[in-house]
């Protein structure tokens, strides 16, 4: 080809880009009534970045299919070939934000950095997947590396994960125990190591990914590791790996699919529960997600049986005419999805206590907070104590919701917006984190999508499922 005629090609795929970006903010008209869909969401964001280490360090080709294609993702196939790795991304015919990646592995020896004044530079955006799974990855090479991110990245803890690293007898150079930091490979050592999770269960997961290249005993201190869900999901995954060379499938992101079985409203179900309690049975409900995984590897898979426990206590309160009252935790019963649970809940009938959120406060924005102030904007009794957030039962109306550039709080609240008039959200665009189509989904028409209105709430204008598809998908 013409390398002349090329550039201008390109230039206008880039305006084609930057014309569709999503607008600042938008508004989500509720849906009339029942919707029936059948709805594919994107692989799982966890799995993607764990599976993209796993078959890095490995030895021979792998395939990875159903891998999701989003910011977090993409931070991580451009960190790995910046190292030196082949990988190879092709798309994915039955879902959009997916892709077919085709990795050949290092077989433990992962290529060497810089020098300490000219590191090998890695950016990981603000994935925290990325963030602690290559400080502990390029510990495995030679020479000198530098990890940076966004700037909510660097405000990020990293702290235990660089004193396991140290203990192991890797230098790290960091003057805040954050990124950016420098981190000196020193190859596979035999060494054991202490890590502590309290700040992010992602620590013991790092250590535990390149543990068998690097000849690495972690220990997980304070949490039993089988209990920890995503350190479970990193123990399951080790077993399941093809490490010599193979395909791997990845499943759909559980966490993304709890937006859509959020979707089966109260006020859809609850009436046809009084003729028939089978209907609380979730593969009865109008709105189902492909596909879907059992909790062995995604503790966020146990979605549907807590919103249909959410259900069921708030349609037996009503009949008591007292509220229920349910603790839902998330070390134990939900991940990310627990925000789905926190946003959906005053509108369940049952007083709903959310505890040990702790770490979402270091997350991509102090979440706790975040939840408490938007629900409370939009008129709904929530009440802080610790690191417990308890929502009331309560009667909401329509307003602006700030979203902090968190991809969750995002889609949590135009959730709401299916139910709720008047939703607004900030910055939608920040969806492209774990789930760039999310709003294309929920606008294209069923049984693929919700067939929900999403309008420009400046100028009013409806927006076609393709122009709420937002960045990263032109590989
Ligand atoms: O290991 C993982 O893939 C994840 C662990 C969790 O983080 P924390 O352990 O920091 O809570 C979760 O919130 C994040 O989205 C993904
Ligand atoms: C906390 C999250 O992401 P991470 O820590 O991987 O950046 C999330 O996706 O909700």
């Amino acid at each position: 080809m013409n390398p002349v005629l090329c550039r201008p090609v390109r230039r206008l795929e880039e305006w084609v880009r930057i014309f569709m970006a999503l607008p600042e903010i938008i508004e989500i008209e509720p849906l009339s009534g029942p919707v029936v869909a059948r709805v594919t969401v994107p692989g799982s964001k966890s799995l993607t970045n764990r599976a993209l280490v796993l078959a890095a360090l490995g030895s021979g080709e792998f395939v990875l299919r159903g891998a999701l294609w989003s910011e977090d993702t993409q931070v991580m196939v451009e960190a790995l070939r910046r190292l030196g790795l082949e990988l190879r991304v092709e798309p994915d015919p039955g879902e959009q934000a997916n892709r077919t990646i085709r990795v050949r592995g290092c077989g433990g020896r992962v290529p060497a950095g810089g020098s300490r004044s000219a590191p090998l530079e890695l950016y990981v955006g603000n994935a925290g997947t990325a963030a602690r799974f290559l400080a502990a990855l390029v510990a495995l090479g030679r020479g000198w590396y530098r990890l940076h991110g966004t700037p909510r990245m660097h405000e990020r803890p990293q702290g235990a994960l660089f004193a396991a690293l140290r203990q192991l007898g890797y230098r790290v150079e960091t003057p805040n125990d954050r990124l950016p930091a420098l981190i000196e490979g020193g190859g596979p050592r035999g060494g054991e190591c202490a890590v502590g999770i309290g700040e992010s269960s992602q620590f013991a997961s790092a250590l535990l990914l390149c543990a068998a290249a690097g000849g690495w005993s972690v220990h997980v201190c304070g949490e039993d590791p089988e209990e920890s869900p995503y350190v479970a999901m990193t123990l399951r995954l080790r077993e399941r790996f093809p490490a010599g060379g193979g395909e791997f499938e990845i499943e759909p992101d559980a966490s993304s699919g709890s937006y859509f079985w959020a979707a089966n409203d109260p006020a859809w179900i609850w009436p046809m529960l009084d003729g028939d309690p089978a209907v609380l049975d979730p593969s009865r409900w109008p709105v189902q997600v492909r596909r879907w995984p059992s909790p062995e590897m995604q503790v966020d898979a146990r979605f549907p049986g807590v919103w249909q426990m959410m259900l069921a206590a708030g349609h037996a309160g009503r009949d008591h005419s007292r509220w229920m009252e349910l603790e839902i935790s998330r070390a134990r019963d939900l991940g990310d999805a627990i925000m789905t649970a926190v946003v959906l809940a005053p509108l369940c009938g049952v007083v709903c206590r959310f505890t040990d959120l702790g770490r979402l406060r270091l997350q991509e924005c102090e979440r706790v907070a975040a939840l408490r102030t938007e629900l409370t904007r939009c008129g709904a009794r929530v009440e802080e104590v610790g690191d417990t957030l308890t929502v009331w039962p309560s009667a909401l109306h329509g307003a602006e919701i700030r979203t902090y550039q968190d991809h969750r709080m995002a889609m949590c609240f135009a959730i709401l917006g299916l139910k709720v008039p008047g939703i607004r959200i900030h910055n939608p665009a920040c969806v492209a984190k774990t789930f760039p189509n999310f709003f294309g989904k929920l606008a294209a028409p069923p049984p693929e999508g919700l067939g929900v209105r999403i309008r420009d709430a400046r100028t009013g204008a409806v927006l076609a499922p393709e122009q709420l598809m937002v960045g990263g998908a032109d590989e």
